[in-house]
């Protein structure tokens, strides 16, 4: 394990609210509060759970972060601590990744989720996770044929295929600009884009290298620290199927979130409700792949896990060491989408041009960050390519059309 702790850089200033003209202002004062609002609009809560629910709407643009009552969750404590440097500041002051994080929890909060009682467990953004499965059906059933292809061919060569693996990751890659918290800044359905015309838009393609890297051993395990359920999570579980199917892998871990938060990030339910969803359709490609995925499931060749760091937070150089050790054993750790992206270089400024593995050197184990670029944080690009996005397209850092697959792998 490399003995850093921490990124190997001094740490630049946290993004904020409070800059004006920021996406991050454009988020908390403006996303965040819609969010809140279609959380009761999409649901059937008592009228003082949607009265407190338009109070902290309401409260984001100016006002300061709530107290968190005790709802008994299991990270109460934990947040106690989390709020106390916070405290009696206002939302558009602290670190972003901060507020954003807490906003998601302190909406579980209010609706009770922990709680006995009638809301105890209720998903508030139930019907939006959905709604996203339905909406990409076709992509769905045209990714499962392909997978199934893949492993055909696979098999007849008798060695797992680089170019399949390629081709999956750009699928992981693209299915994470779906994600719901971001549909409802922008567009109302994604999952409807040809992968191959993306090609041009991935900012860093480490693939290849991650292809020889996984082709050196058979006995691979790979940790994935999942982000978004519906189309992003089946095109996360058609590469998990691949790599498990064609012998990259021989175990795959998911790292899920203990409770729902970011709107769309993907728990253990979504999973099992994603496998059902899918063994409901007709069509014999998904049905063997869901076949693939119960057998994968009930043979431990594939672990589902959750833990409260994954919802905390923390940078990610701050989770727990059982988790840090537990993430040691991995051949490889795959960090997908956007927030857990911010969280790998800790949700400040960094120049876009910093050498990414001098961030992100506190890592166990290979990394690989699959990200489409939704935030105003990024490191690892080169200038010239900073030069021609800044007149292709001002908005290249936020609205879901590039990517990066970036990779780190010192050598540990
Ligand atoms: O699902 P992803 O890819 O993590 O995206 C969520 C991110 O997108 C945003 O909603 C928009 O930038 C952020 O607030 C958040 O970090």
């Amino acid at each position: 394990m490399n003995n850093f702790q921490l990124p190997n850089l001094p740490l630049p200033s946290p993004l904020v609210g409070s800059e004006i003209g920021s996406f991050t202002e454009f988020t908390v004062t403006q996303r965040m509060p819609n969010i809140a609002r279609r959380v009761i609009k999409e649901n059937k809560f008592t009228t003082e759970i949607n009265q407190n629910l338009e109070k902290l709407a309401a409260e984001l643009p100016n006002g300061y972060l709530q107290p968190l009552k005790n709802d008994t969750g299991a990270d109460f404590h934990d947040w106690e601590k989390y709020l106390e440097p916070y405290k009696n500041q206002r939302w558009v002051d602290v670190p972003w990744f901060f507020a954003e994080t807490y906003f998601y929890r302190l909406i579980l909060n209010i609706t009770n989720y922990f709680q006995h009682g009638e809301w105890q467990g209720v998903d508030p953004f139930l019907l939006q996770k959905e709604q996203g499965l339905e909406a990409a059906i076709d992509a769905i059933i045209s990714l499962c044929t392909q997978v199934q292809q893949w492993l055909n061919e696979s098999k007849k060569a008798g060695k797992p295929s680089k170019s399949s693996l390629i081709a999956l990751l750009y699928f992981a890659l693209w299915g994470n600009r779906v994600d719901l918290s971001l549909w409802s800044a922008f567009e109302d359905n994604r999952s409807n884009f040809d992968i191959q015309t993306q090609l041009n838009n991935i900012l860093v393609d480490d693939s290849f290298a991650v292809s020889k890297l996984l082709a050196k051993s058979e006995n691979n395990r790979i940790d994935f620290v999942v982000d978004n359920a519906g189309f992003e999570l089946i095109c996360d579980l058609c590469l998990v199927d691949f790599l498990l199917g064609s012998g990259f892998a021989n175990q795959v871990y998911l790292h899920l979130k203990p409770h729902p938060t970011f709107v769309s990030d993907a728990m253990i339910k979504d999973v099992y409700a994603t496998k059902d969803f899918l063994a409901a359709g007709s069509h014999p490609d998904v049905k063997s792949f869901v076949q693939r995925l119960s057998k994968n499931l009930d043979s431990g060749k594939l672990i589902l896990t959750e833990d409260y760091c994954w919802t905390s937070p923390l940078p990610f150089w701050q989770i727990p060491q059982s988790l840090k050790d537990e993430l040691a054993k991995s051949n490889l750790i795959v960090v997908k989408g956007d927030a857990n992206y911010r969280r790998l270089l800790g949700d400040v400024y960094w120049d876009y041009t910093t050498n990414f593995a001098d961030i992100v050197a506190y890592l166990p184990a290979p990394m690989l960050a699959l990200r489409t670029l939704k935030s105003e944080v990024a490191a690892g690009l080169k200038a010239e390519v900073l030069e021609e996005l800044a007149i292709l397209d001002p908005q290249w850092l936020t609205n879901g059309q590039w990517g990066v697959i970036q990779l780190v792998d010192l050598g540990i």
